[in-house]
Formats: C-alpha cells, sequence, structure tokens
C-alpha cells in the first residue's frame, strides 16, 4: 500500500524523526501537536506542514501515526477517529497492552488500527532531538488486534519499510512482557546506578570512565515520560527487577563474606560476571543479526578539527568498513581513543595502514 500523505500527531523525538524519514521519500506529512512550539521547530527542521483540521488534504490522509505519551494514546486515537482524521491509525508507545485495551474501552475502531513500537530512540525528547535514520536496521514492534483490518496492517507495514525498520509482529501481552527485559527494567537499573553518583565525591566523578557512561546513559531521559511508560508496564517490569535485585543481593551478600574472609563466596560473584557475559553475548548486532564478534582497532587521535575525517579516509583507502566507532575522552587531555569495529579479518590490514602512516596505536 503507497503512504501518500501522513499525520503525526506529537511531534516529539520519534514523531519528528519519523515525519523526516517519511518526508525523505516524499510522503506528504501533517504535523500536528498540543504545543505549537514542537510542532513550529518540527517544520523548521523539514519534518512537514503544519496540520489544519478545518482544511483537511483533498487526497485525504492515509495513516495516522500518533506519537505522545502511552497514557494519551487511547484518547488520541478516539478524537482523530470522530473526526475522521485518517483511513488507517497506528501508535508508537513503548507499551502496548493498556492502550490498546484503553482503546476498546473507549470504543475506538479497531480495524484501522494496529498499535506499533519502534525500538529506537535517544535519551534525550523533544524535535530538536529528532534524526531521520534514527529506526535504520532497527525492530519496529506491530500488534495487529484480531480486529485489525488487512489496510491498516498494510499502512503500517508500509510506514515500518520507509522508516528503514525491521517489522516484527508480536501479541501485545508479550511485547510488553519482552521490553520489561530488554527495555524497560534495564532503564530503572541505570537509574538506579546513576542516582549514586547524585551526591558522590568530584574525586569519583573526576575518576569515572567509559564505563559508567554506559551503563547510565539512558539515565538521562525524561523522568516525565519514563513515568508513563513504566507506570504502563508495572507488574512485567517488577518482576524483571525483582530478580535483578536478588542477584545484587546475592552480590553484596558474597562481597560482605569475602570481606569477612570467607575466600568460598568468590565462586558466587564469579557465578554471576559468567552469567552476565553469557547474557551480553546474546544481545543481536547490527541490522538485528547475531552479534558478530568485531575486532576493534584502538587508534589515539588528537582533540582538532578533521581528526576522525582523516582516520575514517585512511579506511577508506584500505576498503575496510566501519562497522562501528566509539570515542573515549581523556580526561584533562588534549586527546582520546578512536575505537573501530571491523571484520576481524581486515583489522591487520587496518593496523598496519594506519602505522605506516603515522598514527599511533596503542
Ligand atoms: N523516547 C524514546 O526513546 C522512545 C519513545 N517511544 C514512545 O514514543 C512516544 C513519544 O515519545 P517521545 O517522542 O520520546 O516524547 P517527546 O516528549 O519527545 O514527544 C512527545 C510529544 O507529544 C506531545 N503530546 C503529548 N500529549 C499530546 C496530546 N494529547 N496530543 C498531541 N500531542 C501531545 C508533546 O507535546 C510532545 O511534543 C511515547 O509514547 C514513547 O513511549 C517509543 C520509542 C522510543
Ligand atoms: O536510548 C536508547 O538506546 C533506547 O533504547 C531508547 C528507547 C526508549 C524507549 C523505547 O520504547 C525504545 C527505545
Amino acid at each position: 500500500m503507497e503512504l501518500r500523505t501522513v499525520l503525526v500527531v506529537g511531534t516529539g523525538l520519534i514523531g519528528t524523526s519519523t515525519a523526516l524519514a517519511l518526508r525523505r521519500h516524499g510522503v506528504r506529512v501533517l504535523l500536528a501537536d498540543r504545543d505549537a512550539g514542537a510542532v513550529r521547530l518540527a517544520r523548521e527542521l523539514g519534518a512537514g506542514e503544519e496540520w489544519t483540521p478545518e482544511a483537511p488534504p483533498e487526497e485525504g490522509v492515509d495513516l495516522a501515526v500518533i506519537a505522545v505519551p502511552p497514557a494519551f494514546v487511547a484518547s488520541e486515537l478516539l478524537e482523530l477517529q470522530r473526526h475522521d482524521a485518517a483511513r488507517c491509525y497506528t501508535d508508537v508507545a513503548s507499551v502496548k497492552a493498556e492502550p490498546i485495551h484503553r482503546a476498546r474501552q473507549l470504543g475506538c475502531d479497531l480495524a484501522s488500527y494496529v498499535a506499533s513500537h519502534p525500538l529506537a530512540g535517544r535519551e534525550r525528547s523533544g524535535p530538536g532531538a529528532a534524526r531521520e535514520d534514527l529506526f535504520l536496521g532497527r525492530p519496529w514492534a506491530l500488534c495487529p488486534t484480531e480486529e485489525a483490518g488487512p489496510e491498516a496492517r498494510a499502512a503500517v507495514l508500509r510506514l515500518v519499510e520507509l522508516c528503514g525498520a525491521n517489522p516484527v509482529e508480536v501479541d501485545a501481552a508479550e511485547h510488553d512482557r519482552a521490553v520489561a527485559v530488554v527495555s524497560h527494567a534495564p532503564h530503572v537499573t541505570a537509574s538506579a546506578v546513576a542516582a549514586r553518583l547524585a551526591d558522590t565525591t568530584d574525586v569519583a566523578l573526576g575518576l569515572a570512565g567509559q564505563g559508567v557512561r554506559d551503563v547510565t546513559r539512558i539515565a538521562g531521559s525524561d523522568p516525565g515520560l519514563w513515568l508513563g511508560i513504566l507506570s504502563g508496564n508495572a507488574a512485567p517490569v517488577a518482576e524483571v527487577l525483582e530478580a535483578v535485585a536478588r542477584d545484587l543481593n546475592e552480590a553484596a551478600g558474597a562481597l560482605r563474606a569475602l570481606a569477612g574472609g570467607d575466600g568460598a563466596a568468590m565462586q558466587d560473584i564469579t557465578q554471576l560476571l559468567k552469567r552476565g557475559v553469557v547474557g551480553h553475548d546474546r544481545i543481536p548486532g547490527k541490522h538485528g543479526g547475531p552479534a558478530s564478534a568485531y575486532a576493534v582497532v584502538q587508534v589515539v587521535i588528537g582533540d582538532r578539527p578533521g581528526q576522525l575525517a582523516r582516520l575514517f579516509q585512511v579506511c577508506d583507502e584500505v576498503g575496510v568498513n566501519v562497522e562501528d566507532v566509539r570515542l573515549e575522552h581523556a580526561p584533562g587531555l588534549p586527546l582520546g581513543i578512536a575505537e573501530l569495529s571491523v571484520q576481524p579479518d581486515a583489522a591487520v590490514s587496518l593496523v598496519e595502514a594506519l602505522r605506516d602512516r603515522g598514527w599511533q596505536l596503542p
């Protein structure tokens, strides 16, 4: 099914990112938000034109994408359907069972609605944080109810395709249990670790490395939005957090025993660390495929303009594809380390090429 005109309601991070991706494919995008400033900024970023409900487009709207906090999805759907705003509807909320249940309670038309959720985002909110490539290669869950009609299914599938994401059809309750493990409980855990830093000493913060930055990145997200996400998926998230808390309690108990001279407690800690490695290795890699063991080439780079561009130029010259890149800054020094993830069989030639050209590899 072709999407000619799409209405995006909620022009924050996800709504504006969706709109930008659609604009790139020439789709006409209409923008709405209860915050006029958010629509204005999204429009200035090239995400589309302002929606004027009194003057709907002649061709009609093929799909309305509801990109507002989970608690407002069902009421927004009802309101849009009452005004016959579009032929088909979807939402992008991070929880699925509760908004669908509420939509059913409110008497929304479920034939023209397929709930969905892109598994991609950022720790920043609002249209200013939007990126047209946010969804590239990412999973995008579709949770059609049994009432969902073929036209709505096709429209939402096309949306996912145009955003460059991978559609994954899953039952709403199963979706919510899954994201409790892979997104919602990790978020709370990140917040708990980050909360330890709120009143720690400047000396400790001065010693912070990449590990703590990685583990706490998502803790910088909007608390209001996350309160809505967590309360919409409360029981499944609580269950995962209880399991995490059991592991943490056992680790603390074992470390107390170790501190008291009980060397046997090392076993318990090793077991948890090993289970952690197993879990980490199961996270799928780029494009949702199995995690690939890339080789990591570390290069010292000066904190000057153009250094990364020069580094990529060398990769290009020797025909090495950079699968991922990470920058680690040396606190207080005008240099850092770039970590280039490459296919293992490309690492040796890249290392040689970099050394030949005078780059410093630690
Ligand atoms: N932040 C993330 O990384 C991800 C968020 N999501 C989901 O996407 C949805 C939007 O989240 P973000 O874009 O991150 O939030 P955001 O805070 O960047 O944008 C939400 C926008 O919705 C508007 N809004 C709120 N209620 C409204 C209403 N009743 N009618 C019209 N506009 C309304 C707000 O003014 C705001 O501009 C949420 O349901 C969230 O669970 C999904 C995937 C990732
Ligand atoms: O920032 C990240 O890496 C995320 O994973 C963000 C995210 C937040 C909420 C979602 O429902 C999906 C993804």
